[in-house]
């Protein structure tokens, strides 16, 4: 039978994942102690998939998964699972809530639910422990004034009562887990790629890369950077967006990337998970019809205004620091931009005449501006 590491011990959130994914996929859970274990089983073979936790709604990323994500060669993101997080109030039959004298919970789960203990046990004592699931073990050998804050799976498996359900002051908390193994199958559309990269240290590098994403009109449902670990201020960059890694449009703009980037990695291609806005928000991407291909001419046409409106606020600046001679001319200037944009034009397999054209038509509307803003402030 296939197996399925996750981070133990049972209980955990993690836990009841993968006992969920299981149960839809015939696997057997098998849990570990580390999530660097569950990365290194199944690089051993040991293992043929893990589950591991990748982001939380309230607490942000799990760092030590995307720099496990990064580090072993050969294991690919696989699916991508949403759990949300419903806290309980665990205790052992017999327990009343009166009766409570102590609390234990993992730290994040204790603030998480930190309205419901202010309300209902404000005088008890409250005991931090590393998971969820190890709360609910130490309240299983505890006398009847403890209780533990965990999941309805840690009190199935320590043989606890729910007190109170739902106590979690946020209905809306989530935490997305990543299923990886060894190899990375194409899936069906809709779907999700990640990436991870890492951006050329210099400026406009990194809005560059988005761009090359935006004019394709493709999705970011992501990007999140962790320090390359190298020295301060070197950044690793992990994206994940909408869209099959041998989407045309999606292979297009990762070749494009190269420009600004040192490296790039790819973490895997993997369905999008119903729950997810960027599932529901899916076109389809493409340049197969005139509806696709119109559509990323508009985003291109904004960006060009947008670009215009970035050079005549430049412009304007300049017209500040020519108040005093009020020469605005500068021949020499101008010629240098004209070589440079006509050497691009050529390199690009641009018509240089009408690029020579639009820019002679931008330096006479600059010098036209820079005349009218100078003499209205004399
Ligand atoms: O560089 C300057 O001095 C500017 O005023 C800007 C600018 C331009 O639009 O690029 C405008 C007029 C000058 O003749 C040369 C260049």
């Amino acid at each position: 039978m296939t197996k399925l590491g996750y981070l133990g011990p049972e209980g955990t959130y993690s836990h009841t994942m993968a006992l969920r994914y299981a149960a839809e996929h015939e696997c057997q859970p098998v849990c570990c102690y580390s999530l660097s274990s569950v990365f290194q089983q199944v690089d051993d073979g040991f293992l043929d998939m893990g589950i591991v936790p990748v982001e939380n709604s309230t607490e942000g990323s799990v760092g030590e998964t995307l720099d496990l994500l990064l580090s072993c060669e050969g294991i690919y993101v696989n699916a991508e699972l949403l759990l949300p997080v419903r806290h309980h109030l665990l205790a052992r039959p017999g327990t009343v809530l009166a009766g409570i004298e102590k609390v234990y919970s993992h730290p994040q789960a204790l603030a998480q639910c930190r309205k419901f203990i202010a309300e209902h046990l404000p005088g008890a004592q409250l005991v931090e422990t590393a998971s969820t699931a190890a709360a609910a073990l130490a309240v299983a050998s505890a006398p009847l004034n403890a209780a533990a804050i965990g999941s309805d799976n840690a009190a199935a498996t320590y043989a606890l009562e729910l007190l109170s359900s739902d106590i979690q002051s946020n209905n809306d908390n989530v935490t997305r887990f990543l299923v990886i193994s060894r190899d990375n199958p194409v899936p069906a559309v809709p779907a999700k790629t990640s990436l991870a990269l890492a951006v050329l240290d210099h400026p406009g590098a990194l809005s560059r890369i988005l761009r090359e994403f935006s004019l394709r009109a493709i999705n970011l449902t992501r990007i999140e950077s962790r320090p390359a670990g190298s020295k301060l201020g070197d950044y690793i960059f992990f994206i994940d967006l909408v869209g099959r890694v041998d989407d045309p449009v999606v292979a297009e703009a990762v070749e494009a990337l190269s420009n600004n980037t040192l490296w790039i990695k790819f973490l895997g291609c993997y369905p999008a998970c119903e729950g997810m806005k960027s599932y529901q928000q899916y076109q389809g991407s493409g340049y197969s019809n005139i509806q696709q291909l119109r559509g990323k001419i508009d985003l291109v046409d904004d960006e060009i205004l947008y670009l215009l409106t970035m050079r005549q606020r430049l412009v304007d600046r300049v017209a500040d620091l020519k108040k005093d001679t009020c020469e605005v001319i500068d021949q020499t200037r101008e010629a240098e931009i004209m070589n440079r944009v006509k050497e691009q034009a050529r390199e690009n397999n641009l018509n240089t005449d009408m690029v020579v054209k639009i820019f002679r038509l931008m330096l006479l509307e600059s010098v036209r501006r820079q005349k009218t803003l100078i003499s209205a402030s004399l």
